[in-house]
């Protein structure tokens, strides 16, 4: 199969974890006979510094016309709060999943066996923890009306959705269930917040069509303390876009690290693959960071693309190096191991497997009909 795909490695470490993703794909291209074409374009703090502009017009069109995005993080901290700031890199991020009309952000939170002692949770509270955050990605506060009013130094910020968007991920995340655990638990602030009144009404009403899929409601502050308590009883978490942004972050602690967790951003016509961490800039030309959640988000991307083999090929090439602490010091604080040598490690390591690796045991937490 030939695939074009976007590269924008963003700020940070964006560059550094997108290189391994890409060495990656190289190997799996001369393992499986596919060819792949990588064209960068800009995003986020460095393309302000450039353009003037966190998305500019050509990123756009370059995410439009090639197959597949792999985005690496954006933002630095010259942008953030800085009231002095015109435009903010994160607005690049935001406008470019909207134009894309990426309205799914697919996030799975496992626990992979070889790193359960890396959880700060007990082996019996994580073990069985495998579950999957939907996200809408493409309404909610992010992009609700904003105003600032400078000199009464008052501000506001509006959460809009519409039933169409909240249908459009419900489906989704309940044809995710029927191929997993079959149970969706919907998070939300239905106890104080309109939106989440309507997310009810809307996804309950979705549910008389999946009478097979369990349908359970969970406020915001008790997700936090349940996911902590006991993450195994969640199968498909379905959630607004802030709430399952921090939601999320909560789980990659469970799973051992923010380094590991990866995600799929799709929509009807266009599809991004990222890592769940941002840009971490203390780490930037450190070679420190953990690569894999990227390689991950390039797993999901070959999956995306019904290339399973290969996209298991991948998973097992990243289990092989936990079991053989070949990983960096987010992971095993004794670690001096770098990005480049993780990288390189999972590289070389992606071969056609012989049939002894159970995908079903060890996949990274999606169902194969997750993704649209
Ligand atoms: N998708 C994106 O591009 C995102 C961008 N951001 C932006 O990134 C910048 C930094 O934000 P933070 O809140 O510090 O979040 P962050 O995710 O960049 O870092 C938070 C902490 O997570 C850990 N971490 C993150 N990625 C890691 C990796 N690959 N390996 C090992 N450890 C890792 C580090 O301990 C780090 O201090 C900000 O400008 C923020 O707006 C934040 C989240 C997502
Ligand atoms: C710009 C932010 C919404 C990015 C972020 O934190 C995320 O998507 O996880
Ligand atoms: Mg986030």
């Amino acid at each position: 199969m030939h695939l074009n795909i976007a590269v924008l490695e963003g700020d940070g470490i964006g560059p550094e974890v997108v290189a391994q993703s890409i060495k990656c794909l190289r190997s799996v291209e001369e393992t499986f006979g596919h060819s792949f074409t990588f064209e960068k374009g800009l995003i986020g703090a460095s393309a302000i510094k450039k353009t003037g502009n966190p998305l500019p017009d050509e990123t756009l069109e370059l995410c439009k016309r090639t197959d597949a995005t792999l985005f690496g993080a954006l933002g630095l901290p010259e942008f953030d709060d800085n009231p002095k700031a015109k435009v903010w890199p994160e607005q690049g991020l935001l406008r470019l999943r909207k134009e894309l009309g990426l309205f799914a952000n697919i996030r799975p939170v496992k626990v992979f066996p070889s790193l359960v002692k890396q959880s700060p949770l007990s082996k019996a509270q994580v073990q069985n923890t495998d579950l999957v955050i939907f996200r809408e990605l493409a309404g909610g506060i992010y992009y609700g009306v904003k105003t600032i009013d400078e000199e009464a130094n008052s501000a506001t910020d509006t959460c809009t959705y519409t039933e169409a968007e909240i249908s459009r991920i419900t489906h989704l995340a309940f044809k995710s269930a029927r191929s997993r655990k079959k149970k969706v638990t919907l998070v939300d602030k239905a106890n104080v917040l309109e939106t989440s009144r309507l997310w009810r009404r809307v996804v309950r009403s979705i549910s008389e069509s999946y009478p097979d899929v369990e349908l359970n409601c969970l406020f915001i502050d008790n997700a936090a303390i349940q996911m902590v308590l006991d993450p195994s009883q969640f199968d498909v978490i379905l959630t607004d876009n802030m709430f399952g942004d921090i939601l999320s972050d909560q789980g990659s602690v469970i799973a051992g690290s923010i380094g590991l967790l990866p995600s799929a951003s799709v929509g009807l016509e266009h599809a991004m693959f990222e890592p769940i961490h941002g840009s971490y800039p203390d780490a930037a030309g450190k070679n420190i960071a953990n690569p894999v959640a990227s390689i991950l988000s390039m797993a999901m991307l070959l999956q995306h693309f019904k290339m399973n083999e290969e996209s298991d090929a991948v998973v097992a090439a990243v289990l092989k190096s936990f079991s053989k602490k070949i990983v960096t010091a987010d992971i095993l604080g004794s670690s001096k191991y770098g990005t480049n040598y993780v990288g390189d490690f999972i590289a070389d390591n992606i071969m056609e497997l012989d049939g002894s690796f159970n995908i079903n045991d060890e996949n990274i937490g999606l169902g194969k009909s997750t993704i649209i």
